[in-house]
């Protein structure tokens, strides 16, 4: 089927910021307690070395207690040696901003339709609430057999290739990481992977936000909190953006060159019975650079059910969520009604 820019229910961002000098009505968020312009403090977020935490030692136990203690405050961690080179770090930016840089006739190639959740488009296509300063691609990346390779870009000529590969260490890393967090807890570190199941999947959003003459009135990402496990992050090292809230508090989060920002989606909350954090994080714009993010949410096989690991449950600490299976509808479904996916799981 031919798609055209009619095919789009709202015209791309990045056409819009071309010769754009009066923000849309439907961008403005009217009840701002505070201009969006001025930077927050920086929060500061560990980093941490992944090669450190095996073999089981003294000193991988301090990493996995940095670990506990960053995503259980902030709900976020920076890690590097995560098996992924810089330089396919770097690639995996040239070939979304070379996608976004297109033509828009071959964009809409690829484009998503009101009823399609993967594909070019922009996130608030089906509502009436303020949109996102943002277009994105959303792909499935893994497992290979549910790829729709329709909405895959064949140009640049080295996105698939380059998110193939990118995806084949997210896959290893997602391990890794889904161990650290059980053993972070003294759990069996097979404990949150159990959950998973055969059919888990890897869902690839790449975030384009141009500049924006308003940044004051206006969200590239308005509030949330990931529905995932868990979402790793490829920041902009060019432009930051990214706010988190803690204690009520906006934050503004660092750039890591060659680090990922690993973030608790409200899935890891629940597995950890809320000892984990899914925090709630916004992004905001600004008037000179465009800025380019690619998130990857890792997710369960949607019939298994996810619920609080069993040994963290006590009389002292009781049972606080209910046993959800496909959160992601759960999260979906809340959120149309004006609720929170967390709030609706929570007991
Ligand atoms: O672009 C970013 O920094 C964050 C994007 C984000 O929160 C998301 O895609 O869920
Ligand atoms: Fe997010």
């Amino acid at each position: 089927m031919a798609r055209t820019l009619e095919s789009l229910v709202f015209k791309p961002v990045q056409e819009l910021a071309v010769d754009c000098k009066i923000l849309p009505e439907r961008y403005i968020h009217k009840c701002i307690d505070e201009a969006f312009h001025v930077d927050p403090p920086v929060i500061d977020i560990p980093v941490i070395d992944l090669n450190l935490i095996q073999p089981p030692s003294p000193s991988a136990d301090q990493v996995l207690e940095k670990l506990r203690t960053s995503l259980s405050s902030c709900g976020c961690v920076q890690v590097i040696g995560h098996g992924i080179s810089n330089s396919l770090l770097d690639q995996m930016h040239s070939v979304g901003k070379d996608f976004f840089a297109l033509p828009l006739e071959e964009k809409l190639k690829c484009s998503k339709t009101a009823q399609d959740i993967e594909g070019y488009g922009n996130a608030s296509a089906h509502s009436d609430e303020i949109h996102n300063w943002s277009d994105l691609l959303n792909l499935t990346i893994s497992p290979e057999d549910q790829r729709k390779f329709q909405f895959w870009p064949q140009n640049p000529k080295i996105f698939s290739e380059t998110l193939q590969e990118y995806t084949d260490k997210l896959v290893l890393l997602n391990k890794v990481v889904l161990k650290a967090l059980p053993r972070s807890l003294n759990l069996k570190e097979s404990c949150f992977l159990d959950q998973y199941g055969e059919n888990a999947n890897m869902f690839a959003r790449f975030n384009y936000y141009p500049p924006c003459p308003r940044p004051d009135l206006t969200l590239g990402v308005k509030e949330h909190a990931d529905g995932s496990v868990i979402t790793f992050l490829l920041q902009d090292n060019e432009a930051g953006g990214l706010q988190i809230l803690k204690d009520d508090h906006w934050f503004t989060v660092p750039t890591v060159p060659g680090a990922l920002l690993i973030n608790v989606g409200d899935q890891a909350e629940i597995m950890s019975n809320g000892i984990f954090k899914s925090p709630l994080h916004r992004v905001v714009t600004n008037s000179e650079r465009e800025r380019l993010t690619v998130a990857v949410f890792s997710n369960p096989d949607p019939s298994r059910y996810v619920e609080p690991a069993e040994d963290l449950i006590s009389e002292k600490s009781p049972r606080l969520y209910k046993k959800v299976h496909n959160y992601l509808r759960i999260y979906f479904e809340s959120f149309q009604q004006g609720m929170t996916g967390i709030e609706a799981a929570k007991i």
